[in-house]
C-alpha cells in the first residue's frame, strides 16, 4: 500500500512542467538569452541566479509570454508547458498567464479591498458560479498563501493599506486564486524585511505541494533554502543547472563556482 503510494508520489515529483528548447531572445539587436535548453519540473522550485543583466527575469518572463508586452522583444525556440508549445498562435496569452501565475519584485496590490483583489482573476476567468464560490475561492487562497487570519476580519478594507510582507502574501494569494499550474517570482522578497522574508520562504515550501514554483533571486542563501533545483544563469547562456545542493557546494563550472564564491557578480 505505502510502496505504491511512494511510487505514484516520485512519478508526479518528477513530472517535466515545462520543457524549454534552443531558446534565444533578442531585445532590438540585444541578444538577451541565448540558446537555453532547459526542462523544469512539476512541484518542485526551480531558482534562477546569476549576476545583475544575465537575463534572468528575461527568461521567467517567456515561461508565461509576459515578453509580449515588450515590443522590441522577439523570443525564438519552444517552450512547452506539459508538451504544448505556448507560442503557438492558437494559445491565448490571457489564458496561459491564469495557467502560469506571476508574483513580481514589488508588491502591486489592485486599488480595490483585500476581497476584491483575490476575487479578480476567478471572476474574469468564470471560475465561480456563485458569490458562495466566489468566497470559497476568496478564503481558499488567502489561507494558501497564509494571510487569512491577518485580513478575514477586514476583507473590504484596501490591499495597499496592508504591510509590504502582507502585501506580497495578498498577490500571492492573488496569483493562486485562478488556480494555476505553476507560479513565477520574480525576485518575491526584495521589498520585504527579514520577517516577511521569513514568511514568504516558508509559504513558498508550502506552495510546492501543489504547484511549479520558479524563483528568482540575487540571495543565494535564499536560492539554497527554497529551492531543490537551481539554474545559473552568466551573460543571457543558461551555463549550469542541477540540483540546488550539487550547485551550491560542487558546481561544474568554473563561472558557476566564481559567482557563488562571490568572484563575479
Ligand atoms: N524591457 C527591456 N527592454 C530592453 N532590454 C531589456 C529589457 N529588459 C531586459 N533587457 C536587457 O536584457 C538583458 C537581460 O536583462 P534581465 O533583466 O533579464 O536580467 P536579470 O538577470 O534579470 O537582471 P537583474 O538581476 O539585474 O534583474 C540586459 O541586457 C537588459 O538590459
Amino acid at each position: 500500500m505505502f510502496d505504491t503510494d511512494n511510487a505514484k508520489n516520485t512519478m508526479t515529483q518528477t513530472d517535466i512542467k515545462f520543457s524549454a528548447k534552443n531558446v534565444q531572445v533578442f531585445y532590438g539587436e540585444n541578444h538577451a538569452i541565448k540558446d537555453v535548453n532547459v526542462e523544469l519540473e512539476d512541484k518542485t522550485v526551480t531558482a534562477f541566479i546569476g549576476p545583475s543583466g544575465c537575463g534572468k527575469s528575461t527568461f521567467l518572463r517567456c515561461l508565461n509570454r509576459m515578453n509580449d508586452t515588450i515590443d522590441i522583444c522577439k523570443v525564438k525556440g519552444d517552450i512547452l508547458l506539459d508538451g504544448e508549445d505556448i507560442y503557438d498562435k492558437r494559445v491565448d496569452p490571457v489564458q496561459l498567464r491564469a495557467k502560469v501565475g506571476m508574483v513580481f519584485q514589488k508588491p502591486n496590490p489592485f486599488p480595490k479591498s483585500i476581497y476584491d483583489n483575490v476575487a479578480y482573476g476567478p471572476r474574469i476567468h468564470g471560475l465561480a458560479r456563485s458569490k458562495a464560490e466566489l468566497d470559497e475561492i476568496v478564503e481558499k487562497s488567502l489561507r494558501g498563501a497564509a494571510i487569512w487570519n491577518e485580513v478575514k476580519d477586514r476583507l473590504d478594507a484596501p490591499g495597499t493599506g496592508l504591510s509590504g510582507g502582507q502585501q506580497q502574501r495578498l498577490c500571492i494569494a492573488r496569483a493562486i486564486a485562478t488556480k494555476p499550474e505553476v507560479l513565477l517570482m520574480d525576485e518575491p522578497c526584495s521589498a520585504l524585511d527579514p520577517i516577511a522574508t521569513a514568511q514568504v520562504e516558508e509559504l513558498i515550501d508550502d506552495l510546492r505541494k501543489d504547484f511549479s514554483v520558479v524563483i528568482v533571486t540575487h540571495s543565494m542563501q535564499q536560492a539554497a533554502r527554497v529551492s531543490q533545483k537551481t539554474a545559473f544563469f552568466h551573460l543571457g547562456n543558461l551555463v549550469e543547472f542541477g540540483e540546488t545542493p550539487q550547485i551550491f557546494t560542487n558546481p561544474e563550472d568554473e563561472r558557476t563556482e566564481s559567482y557563488i564564491t562571490g568572484r563575479i557578480g
